[in-house]
């Protein structure tokens, strides 16, 4: 039985048992409905109480089962909405006691329910927008009569979740108890045996509009369209809450079916989907040795060291300290620690306003402490140093071996870099194999993804340590090998190259932009590179030798080792435009740190006068063609990541480019995408460019993708089974 009933006195306990998260598959809804139709029918039961086994309310409907599911049939036959309705209906009181978590079809459910008592530490959310649905089963419809339309609209459009005291203020919960919710459900239960249930039923009650619910609802499907580009499920969720407002509840209900259906099976759910279970994949880290969390020992960090306060350390030591860990920050000079200390110090302000707003009068735990020095020495009682200084070699070498005397044996050593060798830092310690990279993605405090890059030598323990923290401080931690640029670095680089040789070919940063922005990027690759600071790239060519002192005097200008090179982003920089920070780069900013992009004459001139200079004949290049020309490098690079042995699988890739690189989370990352969009295609198109474009390497087709389409493209989880990690050293 996926549902248990045990009676206490005249009420009746009926507890959802579907390890680990209690779903509500549709095997635990027939056995809901056939329980809570017992007990309304058992005269000795004078009323109900619902909860979920091992501390859990219900992870709401099984997301397992939708890709097994036909929505023309089994929705229709057997749906959680049944089970709602029967609890609704119920002449006898039903309390839902909720424990851990109520979300998506849980939190329905419960809804559905006419008292709801939630344990302190619970959180409810309606979260079936992130997985490119709505909520189907009753959800749309009961919310905005519950806690008023604007404050159901924002819930239900983001898939916010919210913790119980901030439930109970807006009305979602009656009341929360730092106790036992189901006794004190049962206590409830108890208390209103005989009592009226009308005003308890949601669907009875009348909908409180605000007077301009029009524009209301207009002015969100603007602004998700702007926050969600490309996303349909934002927009159908306003849609079904229009349908609250204007009909009445059973056609409201019926009208939320409709629209539960156009997007049950529609692609974007599907990349949804896989993307929420490809993270739950990829946390469960395996190194191809076998290494994983079972033959790991993670160690609990309390004490963690952050050495540099630029932007990137500002970020790590307020993430540090927001999941309560004592952060020691250390800066070379006076001037420097005080400017990173201020910074950081109004970080910490505006969290601590933000998490108060958010948890409202709730008591919660306050964040670590931050401790700025000068004193290096100050490092020696640390369980773990992040390094986050300027990326140069020579610098963090140094440190590495000065943290090596200082700090305790035992201590982890970690080195925040975008794509430096993380065995040439770790080969200076007197402990390689404490040492790993960890790569944080500015702002380091919002950004979701941690990179976690493994040496040669990294151990298991550092491993499973960092894996754990990327979970403490609330982010997504992907293991990856070691190589220049690691993976997400190294994806990007053709897709930014490929961009600007768009540029020389006649294209405007504009006409880029919106195109990677229509395709749902939260920036296209100028915007982005404008924000990033195009500083970073350059003194990192510089030091190649690509550009600036070290290059070979009567290198072509357009060429580098016989390959396609654009200096465009190097004259940029020699300009001084680096984007955001100088108020100019590819676009004019308002000030200096300006974040509204306007087209920039200067830039259109340059381009014009480049071209000229260079007798460069304009190319027309199609929407379509723009897109093909810079993804579908990015997506080879993915394949030869995975042939070298770099990420473990494509999911990797995927969960990468969904929190750190701004891709649209409802086309699944770019492994994803490639298998929907057909692999054939992306090898037909690349091998096209190639046979043109010679000179630009990162066009010619990696093994693995011919490969693949030879075997007629088998289906994302049988890449793997085809990856032998010919290069891994662990
Ligand atoms: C008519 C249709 C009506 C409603 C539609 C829906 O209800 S759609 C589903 C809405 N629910 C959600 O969006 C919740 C998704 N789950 C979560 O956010 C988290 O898993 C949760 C519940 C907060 C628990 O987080 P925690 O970090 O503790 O664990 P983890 O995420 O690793 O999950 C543990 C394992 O449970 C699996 N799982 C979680 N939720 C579901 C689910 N709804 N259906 C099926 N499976 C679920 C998850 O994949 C993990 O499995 P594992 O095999 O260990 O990887």
């Amino acid at each position: 039985m996926a549902a248990l009933k045990h009676i206490v006195g005249s009420v009746a306990v009926i507890t959802i048992r579907n390890p680990p998260v209690n779903a509500l598959s549709p095997q635990v809804q027939v056995s809901l409905m056939e329980v809570l139709k017992d007990v309304t029918l058992d005269p000795s039961v004078k009323a109900i109480v619902l909860c979920g086994e091992n501390g859990k309310f219900s992870g709401g409907a099984d997301i397992r089962t939708f890709s097994k599911t036909d929505p023309k049939t089994d929705i229709k036959r057997m749906s959680l909405d049944d089970v709602n309705s029967v609890a609704e209906r119920s002449r006898k009181p039903v309390v839902a006691a909720v424990e851990g978590v109520a979300l998506g079809g849980g939190l329905e459910l419960a809804l559905a329910c006419h008292y709801r008592i939630a344990h302190v530490k619970a959180r409810v959310g309606l979260t079936e927008v992130l997985l490119g649905l709505l909520p189907g089963a009753g959800g749309t419809q009961r919310l905005p009569r519950l806690i008023g339309v604007p404050a159901a609209l924002d819930m239900i459009t983001t898939g916010k979740i919210v913790p119980a005291p901030v439930a109970v203020k807006l009305g979602i919960v009656d009341s929360v108890t730092e106790g036992s919710a189901v006794e004190e459900a049962i206590h409830l239960a108890q208390k209103v045996v005989g009592q009226p249930l009308e005003s308890r039923r949601i669907c009875s009650k009348p909908i409180q509009c605000p007077p301009n619910v029009d524009s209301l609802l207009n002015d969100a499907k603007v602004k998700l369209k702007k926050q969600f580009r490309g996303a349909e499920s934002h927009q159908v969720c306003v849609e079904a809450i229009r349908a609250a407002v204007q009909l009445p509840f059973a056609e409201g209900i019926v009208k939320e079916r409709e629209l539960f259906l156009s997007l049950f099976n529609s692609d974007q759910a599907k990349a949804c989907q896989y993307a929420f279970f490809a993270e739950r994949s990829v946390a469960k880290w395996t190194t191809p040795s076998g290494a994983n969390w079972k033959s790991a020992s993670p160690q609990t960090i309390r004490t963690a060291a952050v050495i540099g306060l630029g932007t990137m350390g500002q970020g790590i030591a307020v993430s540090l300290a927001k999941a309560q860990i004592q952060v020691i920050a250390v800066e070379q000079d006076e001037q420097q620690l005080e400017k990173g200390s201020k910074a950081v110090t109004a970080i910490l302000e505006r969290e601590t306003l933000k998490k108060q707003q958010f948890e409202l009068a709730h008591k919660s735990d306050s964040f670590g402490s931050v401790t700025f020095t000068l004193d290096f020495n100050a490092l020696k009682n640390a369980d773990l140093v992040i390094e986050a200084v300027y990326e140069n070699m020579a610098l963090k070498k140094e440190i590495f071996q000065r943290l090596s005397s200082i700090c305790k044996p035992g201590a982890f050593l970690c080195t925040n870099t975008s794509g430096l060798d993380i065995d040439e830092i770790a080969s200076v310690t007197d402990r390689p194999h404490l040492v790993i990279g960890t790569h944080f993605f500015s702002p380091a405090h919002l950004m979701k993804l941690l990179e976690v890059v493994r040496g040669y030598h990294s151990s298991s323990t550092i491993i499973s340590t960092v894996m754990n923290l990327s979970k403490v401080l609330n982010k997504v931690g992907v293991v990856v090998d070691n190589c220049p640029l690691f993976v997400g670095n190294r994806l990007l680089l053709p897709y930014i190259n490929q961009a600007v040789f768009l540029l020389e070919d006649g294209r405007t940063p504009e006409e880029v932009d919106q195109v990677l922005e229509e395709f749902g990027y939260a920036m296209g690759p100028f915007r982005m590179s404008d924000l990033a600071g195009l500083d970073i790239g350059w003194r990192s060519r510089m030091e190649f030798g690509l550009t600036g002192p070290k290059l070979l005097p009567g290198a072509p200008v357009r060429q580098r080792e016989g390959k396609r090179y654009s200096p465009l982003p190097d004259i940029l920089c020699e300009e001084g435009r680096f984007g955001q920070k100088s108020g100019k780069g590819w676009y004019q900013y308002e000030t200096v740190g300006g974040r509204n992009a306007a087209r920039d004459p200067w830039v259109h001139n340059f381009l014009h006068e480049y071209r000229r200079a260079h007798a460069i004949k304009q190319k027309n290049v199609s929407q379509g063609e723009i897109l093909e020309w810079c993804l579908y490098p990015l997506i080879n690079e993915g394949f030869k990541v995975l042939e070298d042995g770099i990420a473990s699988g494509p999911e990797d890739i995927d969960v990468i480019y969904n929190n750190g690189y701004g891709w649209p989370r409802h086309k699944g990352g770019p492994m994803f995408y490639a298998s929907m969009i057909g692999l054939p295609r992306v090898l037909v198109k690349l091998e096209e460019f190639y046979k043109n474009n010679p000179d630009i390497p990162s066009l010619k087709p990696s093994n693995l993708l011919k490969a693949l389409v030879k075997q007629g493209s088998p289906p994302l989880k049988e890449w793997r089974s085809q990856l032998g990690y010919p290069n891994s050293r662990l």
